[in-house]
């Protein structure tokens, strides 16, 4: 699997970077504004700014990448959708396209404002869910983690209702017959899983925003029953770095992780249908774009190395 995430890049020069993708998206905004007075007056007026300033000279995958929740793969999938070449300058684009473009920021900028506030993570085995949402958990006290009920035994130091609501097949099936449950599924054709609905419905009634972290057939039963949920796929910067991770945590035997390989690869397939893709390399960055989904003000950001660096 191709290297997913491009390499680090130094801190002033990506605060710099973000000036001036902000810039270019206002600027991209007011020339859609402008087109109204047809293409052909746009045309000829030409790019709203010089040619030099930075907006200009920006590369629209730059743009598109400094918007919070689209990682480099769904940039390119984005460009290719709009036509527009890789290696394309914001202000090197003809009319068509940065009217395509202009549309394409305004439609985001619509669906941000009507934006749920229901987040869904869901990945491969190993990729990282357990431990970005314990992060997030942690570090933005602000989000509703959704507790679930599993039929599964507790591992040594999980504690019941924080973890998970451990329940036997009797509880589970009750819950199912009560309607308790937004969505269940048998997860590695093991136990079964299901998220509580009482108190997501609670916690949304108050104004907070609410993450599930389930298996991918549980997030295409929420997609189904709550449309306006946002669909995150965390994705890990490679697969021979899934397969470190999954070996690593040492958590299953030779033949387990076998199998869960097996399903990490068609879960990894249905990627496309998800809303988002964040590309898990660092924890609290991951976590920082799950929370952005959720338009709250971000949490006071804790001394460095403190956690998971
Ligand atoms: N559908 C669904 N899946 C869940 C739920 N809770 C956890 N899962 C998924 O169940 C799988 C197994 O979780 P877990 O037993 O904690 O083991 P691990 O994540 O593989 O270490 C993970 O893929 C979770 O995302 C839930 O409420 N519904
Ligand atoms: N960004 C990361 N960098 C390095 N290791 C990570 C990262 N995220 C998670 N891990 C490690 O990968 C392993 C699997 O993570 P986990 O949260 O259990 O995955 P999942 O819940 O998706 O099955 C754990 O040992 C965890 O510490």
């Amino acid at each position: 699997m191709p290297r997913m995430t491009p390499p680090p890049v130094d801190r002033a020069a990506a605060a710099k970077a973000a000036v001036a993708a902000r810039r270019a998206r206002a600027t991209v905004k007011r020339d859609v504004a402008e087109r109204r007075r047809t293409a052909l007056e746009v045309a000829e007026a030409g790019w709203a700014s010089e040619p030099t300033a930075p907006e200009a000279t920006l590369r629209v995958r730059e743009l598109l990448t400094s918007i919070p929740g689209i990682g480099p793969t769904r940039v390119a999938r984005i460009m290719e959708q709009l036509g527009i070449a890789d290696s394309k300058r914001v202000g090197g684009l003809g009319v068509r396209q940065r009217v395509i473009l202009g549309d394409w920021l305004s439609q985001r900028e619509a669906r941000g404002r009507v934006k749920s506030r229901l987040v869904v993570l869901a990945g491969p085995t190993a990729v990282g869910k357990g431990t970005v949402s314990t992060f997030i958990r942690e570090n933005y006290p602000d989000v509703h983690l959704s507790v679930s009920a599993t039929t599964r035994k507790p591992r040594p130091g999980e504690v019941d209702g924080v973890h998970y609501y451990f329940v036997d097949d009797d509880e589970f099936d009750r819950m199912i017959r009560d309607r308790e449950l937004l969505e269940y599924a048998t997860v590695h054709n093991q136990s079964r899983y299901g998220t509580p609905r009482p108190p997501i419905d609670a916690a949304l009634d108050k104004g907070r925003s609410v993450l599930l972290e389930i298996d991918l057939q549980g997030a295409r039963q929420v997609r189904a029953v709550m449309p306006e949920a946002v669909l995150v796929f965390l994705l890990p910067p490679t697969w021979e770095e899934l397969v470190r991770r999954l070996i690593g945590r040492g958590t299953e035997d030779t033949a387990e992780q076998q199998r869960r390989l097996e399903t990490a690869k068609v879960e990894l397939a249905a990627q496309d249908e998800f809303d988002v893709k964040v590309v898990n390399t660092e924890v609290s960055e991951a976590a920082r774009e799950v929370v952005d989904l959720m338009t709250l003000p971000a949490a006071p950001s804790r001394p460095s190395g403190s956690r998971l660096q």
